[in-house]
């Protein structure tokens, strides 16, 4: 059984009804599962157990401060590609020293906060980048921990819009001209080359493309040592895919055993960055049935969440699971179109699903523990939902839902002429 599982016909989250869970907290709203999170952790950590590692969660997939500092309790490291992930990691507890900083636009500002407060590593993606980091670290008067994010040229064979390993991709620096890199990054007073970074794409349901990186890295490795460039850990970032639907994805431990046989013997740390793979399938966003619309050609049912709340359908064409929590025997099932209320086609959460439904029914839209409030908007000025955890037996609020007035703080009206 999975911690969102049906009971006594009711669809749960660990021991709680999901009805429940709506009556307190109203919907949309996101729920996670405590439980599911850190088994979903433990599953990296463990397959590495007797390896020098790092696992460094993504929190690009989930931000919120309860889930990282349920992940910092863990010991867990943090991978953050802003100054404003860097602030959430601290107010969740997270240790500065396990903090790698990916992405490929850091301001000067940004590395100042990071070389203050002491991270793990940076991920370089561009010559100017290094360049600006040495001006940055002189300016302090430290060294900065450098590892260089190489673009491998590997088709991560997943959606386009979040494939980034191949060299056509804006991300790292083209494999081909990483020696080079490398030879500048080590001349540099203030940088300390430290490891070897790539990251080729998420959702991936082969590990193929993964092991096929890891070996160009690995080749860069050697390559470099014996130029007397020592590499001493190797971050393979993130990836891992989950299932949403039928993809059958490599568990953490299938996946990590090929990657340790392909190492060998060499002296590396490895380090991960998985976000999908921990958070994906410990939330749900619970949602109601405003009104249904069947119409001659489609039947919508028109639900109080939107695309503004689940962007992965319009904008990856995404399919996501979506459940009645209560399934009903007393109207008879059909096709239903699951859209919100904004002023898009492109808003849907599903299509074509078979449900029976009335208005006012709570459905379950399934793995959307990942990507699902963090990338979600105001538009349409329409609130942004409440998160929740579960957590043995109790379900705390971990972020209240917006309040209308809270979405034009900021603004202000022209002075009169
Ligand atoms: C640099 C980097 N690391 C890690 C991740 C996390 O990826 P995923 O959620 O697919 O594990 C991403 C997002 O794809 C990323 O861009
Ligand atoms: N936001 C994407 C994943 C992007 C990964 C970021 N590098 C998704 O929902 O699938």
């Amino acid at each position: 059984m999975t911690v969102f599982d049906y009971r006594n016909g009711e669809l749960h989250a660990e021991d709680l009804p999901l009805s429940d869970i709506a009556t307190r907290h109203g919907t949309p709203c996101f729920v996670y599962s405590r439980q599911a999170i850190e088994q979903a952790w433990l599953a990296w950590d463990q397959a590495l157990a007797g390896t020098p590692h790092l696992v460094c969660f993504a929190i690009k997939a989930n931000s919120n401060l309860a889930v990282l500092n349920i992940l910092a309790r863990l010991g867990a490291g943090f991978d953050i590609v802003s100054g404003g992930e860097l602030e959430r990691v601290l107010a969740a507890g997270g240790e500065p020293s396990r903090i790698v900083f990916s992405g490929l636009g850091k301001t000067a500002e940004e590395m100042r906060r990071a070389l203050e407060v002491g991270i793990h590593c940076f991920n370089v993606e561009s010559t100017a980048e290094l360049e600006r980091l040495q001006l940055v670290a002189a300016e302090l008067g430290v060294q900065a921990p450098v590892s260089l994010r190489v673009n491998p040229d590997v088709d991560a064979m997943t959606h386009p819009y979040i494939s980034t390993g191949l060299k056509e991709n804006k991300f790292g620096i083209d494999i081909a001209r990483a020696p080079e890199v490398y030879r500048r990054a080590a001349a540099l007073p203030n940088i300390d080359v430290r490891g070897i970074d790539c990251h080729i794409g998420s959702q991936l349901t082969d590990d193929t493309p993964l092991v096929d990186a890891l070996d160009r890295l690995l080749a860069l490795v050697d390559q470099l040592a014996a130029e007397g460039i020592q590499i001493q850990h190797l971050d393979l970032g993130g990836g891992l895919g989950v299932t949403y639907r039928d993809e059958t994805p490599p568990t953490p431990a299938e996946y990590l055993a090929k990657v340790k046989a392909h190492l060998g013997d060499r002296d590396l740390t490895l380090l991960f960055e998985p976000g999908r793979s921990i958070v994906a399938n410990a939330g749900v966003l619970l949602t109601r049935v405003n009104l249904l619309k069947p119409t001659e050609h489609k039947n919508f049912a028109i639900i109080d969440a939107a695309m503004n709340d689940l962007i992965r359908p319009a904008l990856y064409s995404a399919w996501m699971g979506i459940d009645a929590v209560r399934p009903r025997s007393d109207v008879a099932a059909q096709q239903w179109d699951i859209v919100g209320p904004v002023c898009e086609t492109g808003d849907f959460l599903g299509k074509d699903r078979e449900l029976a439904l009335a208005e006012g029914d709570l459905l379950a839209v399934r793995s959307a523990g990942a990507y699902g409030f963090v990338m979600s908007s105001n538009y349409n000025t329409r609130p942004r939902a409440a998160e929740v955890m579960v957590d043995g037996g109790q379900c705390h609020q971990i972020r209240r839902r917006e309040t209308l007035s809270e979405l034009f703080a900021g603004e202000s009206l022209l002075p009169e002429a």
